[in-house]
């Protein structure tokens, strides 16, 4: 008789196709077998009992900053992966900035890789930086695994990562078309946000509204227009990050029908928080591209059900709570919102629950579509020689999200005090336990 390491019996097994009832069978951190409606014959060093349990591909977080090293007191490797097994998360894709140095060379990649192969308890990935100042870099990054080239239209906060200008990214993204690899772009116009954020704040206008009104829907799809017509004419391949509108997507859209090769993102704060939620609870739902209000938020839905939007990823930019509590000028306190853990819970509540968005979509969109794009050929869904990434999820679990359940190290969210339906229960990585029952599982 067979015997494996772990099997998972009498789940729900959810893939971006198809929901069955089966079994798991998991032998050397891969999934060797999956069936559906009958048992797995043979015994496993550990059995799960997932009986009522939902079975899904962990989600793969094609966005995080998570600034190890050197700025580690804002979140680290540890803290924010943690925090991503606690939301059913097994991959991330660390941006390369926020992190000092950023990666923006082979040494500073080696630094951060480093670090995560030691203190990560989920798959690490890494984004390399494109920054005017290093397209001769761009090919060692490449061929030292990087996911994919991140840049910044605007600027990005953080003083050692600058962002491009149409002579560098033009540059840049020949450089990266000739690579075969992908550029993420944070689409935002400078000369718009800069003109009216300067503007707002000479007539001492400093609300959350004004805020948001010096960054418009409107210079997003500048940013956006201008960039697809440079990878029209350099033939790279684009990923826009965090679009927050419908209005972004269609324009995205529309390159799409005309052959470019682009993909779009959007997030979990996108979809369940409003300007409202910045008034309420101040620069903790501060972001960049600002949050929208509620027609922005019902539309966007329309556009993940429609199947416009490719990834949802979390866009987790966390920062110490002195620089997030900031109430009288909303132009000050850190752009970033701490979210990572929440992703999953804000799909199933918002999309599924409320939405009817089928589960099959969420996992979609979480898990087997930024395998699929961004080249995991292992990973992103449940089948036999897949690596056993796997989150286990009770749907009818109901909660109130509290600061303590966070595992980030700082532990504030726009959604504390959120009442979330669906819970994830284990999280395991490459065949490992490394959640379950609402604690990490300790080496
Ligand atoms: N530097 C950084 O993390 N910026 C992120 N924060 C945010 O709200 N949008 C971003 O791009
Ligand atoms: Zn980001």
């Amino acid at each position: 008789m067979t015997t494996f390491d772990l099997i998972i019996r009498n789940g729900k097994i959810v893939t971006a196709d198809s929901i069955v009832s089966g079994d798991i069978a998991v032998k050397e951190g891969k999934i060797v077998e999956v069936s559906a409606d009958k048992a797995i014959e043979g015994t496993a060093v550990k059995e799960i009992n997932a009986e009522g349990l939902h079975i899904l591909p962990g989600l793969i977080d094609s966005h995080v900053h998570f600034n190890e090293p050197g700025r580690t007191e804002w979140e680290g490797l540890e803290t924010g992966s943690r925090s991503l097994a606690a939301g059913g998360a097994t991959s991330f894709f660390d941006m390369p900035l926020n992190s000092t140095p950023p990666t923006i060379n082979k040494a500073n990649l080696d630094l951060k890789k480093e670090r995560a192969e030691e203190k990560s308890i989920v798959n690490p990935y890494y984004w390399g930086g494109l920054v005017p100042e290093n397209i001769a870099d761009l090919k060692d990054l490449h061929e030292n695994g990087v996911i994919g080239f991140k840049a910044f239209m605007s600027p990005s906060g953080i003083a050692d990562f600058n962002n491009v200008d149409d002579e560098s990214i033009f540059k840049g993204m020949k450089e990266i078309a000739s690579l075969g690899s992908l550029l993420a772009v944070h689409a935002e116009s400078t000369v718009i946000c800069d003109q009216l954020a300067a503007e707002k704040q000479e007539q001492g206008k400093t609300t959350a509204r004004d805020f948001v009104e010096s960054r418009p829907i409107i210079s997003e799809i500048e940013a956006v227009r201008r960039i697809i017509s440079y990878a029209e004419a350099t033939g790279c391949k684009l990923h826009i990050v965090h679009a927050s509108s419908r209005k972004v997507v269609a324009v995205i859209n529309d390159a799409k029908q005309r052959g470019v090769d682009i993909t779009v993102e959007t997030c979990p704060h996108y979809l369940s928080l409003t300007v409202k939620d910045l008034e309420e609870k101040g620069a903790i739902a501060k972001c960049a591209p600002p949050l929208r209000d509620e027609d922005e938020v019902e539309d966007l839905w329309a556009s993940v059900a429609a199947g416009e939007i490719n990834v949802i990823a979390s866009d987790h930019s966390p920062a110490p709570a002195s620089m997030k509590t900031i109430t009288d000028n909303y132009f000050e306190g850190w752009g970033g919102i701490s979210g990572a853990q929440s992703t999953l819970n804000i799909m199933l509540t918002e999309g599924y629950f409320k939405r009817n968005l089928p589960l099959e979509k969420i996992v979609a969109l979480t898990s087997t579509n930024p395998a699929e794009l961004f080249g995991l050929e292992t990973k992103g869904t449940i089948a036999a020689g897949f690596d056993a990434d796997i989150t286990l999820v009770d749907l009818n679990e109901e909660f109130v999200l509290k600061a303590e359940d966070l595992k980030y190290r700082h532990k504030h969210s726009p959604y504390v005090g959120k009442t979330f339906k669906g819970n994830v229960k284990t999280t395991i990585v490459n065949g490992e336990v490394v959640f379950t029952n609402g604690e990490i599982v300790e080496k």
